[in-house]
């Protein structure tokens, strides 16, 4: 669960989002909106990456300005570039890197690493430099070393925006799949349509909230 109370954030002197007050129980939630609206702000606030100026957000019972350390243990965040995301030099250890502080035993770590790469089809991929990777299997593996950790909550900035059209639609399956609560700030509006919810922002205010065919008909309508 997700709750937003009078939500303003400001940055550079400005208030990048402001007035959000949301309860999002939902599983599947999409964020849209003109670049700059706030979404990627918006998505940082879930894990405390960004901080209210006034008004509160609490992540699962806990506020993100007092236990934002807590909350990022079970908040997955996947960025919109993968690359900034991976950091060891092959796929396995990349994902056996996100378990490091699990203390878990090697044959663990393995299992669980193999288990979450043939999920998502990059078992074939455990000892390739991950970095050669291709953008769309680069995404995967970001997805795999967040989701390795078991997050209660995933939340995902533009998903999609680096992928073609079968590797995007393997995300928006990945993504169908989950059994835990989704965020996902994307342009997809193919992604966003299956979804239970969707926000949209304009310049930093809540215009639109609702199911996917209402709200995104706003957004196309605010777009035109
Ligand atoms: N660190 C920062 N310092 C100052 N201003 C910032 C900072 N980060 C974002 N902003 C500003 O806040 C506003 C919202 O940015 P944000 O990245 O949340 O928008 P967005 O909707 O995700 O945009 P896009 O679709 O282009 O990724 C923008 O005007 C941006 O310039």
């Amino acid at each position: 669960m997700i709750e937003l109370k009078d939500v303003r954030v400001r940055l550079a002197e400005r208030d990048v989002l402001d007035g959000l007050t949301l309860t999002l129980p939902e599983r599947r939630i999409g964020v849209v909106g003109a670049n700059g609206s706030g979404k990627s702000t918006f998505a940082r606030l879930l894990n405390g990456l960004a901080l209210p100026a006034s008004g509160s957000v609490r992540v699962l019972g806990m506020d993100t300005r007092r236990e934002a350390a807590k909350i990022r243990r079970r908040v997955g965040f996947v960025f919109t570039d993968p690359d900034a995301q991976i950091v060891m030099p092959t796929v396995a250890e990349d994902v056996a890197f996100s378990l490091r502080r699990k203390g878990l035993s090697k044959a663990e770590v393995n299992e669980l690493v193999t288990d979450v790469l043939s999920r998502y089809g990059l078992a074939g991929h455990a000892d390739h430099p991950a970095h050669q990777l291709s953008g769309g299997q680069k995404q995967l593996l970001a997805l795999c070393s967040v989701l390795v950790l078991e997050p209660d909550i995933l939340v995902m900035d533009e998903p999609t925006t680096l992928l073609d059209l079968r590797n995007s639609r393997q995300v928006a399956r990945v993504i169908a799949e989950l059994p835990q609560q989704v965020v996902v700030v994307s342009h997809d509006l193919e992604l966003l349509a299956g979804f239970d919810r969707v926000l949209v922002l304009d310049q930093g205010k809540l215009v639109a909230d609702g199911p996917p065919a209402s709200a995104l008909a706003c957004y196309r309508e605010l777009m035109a």
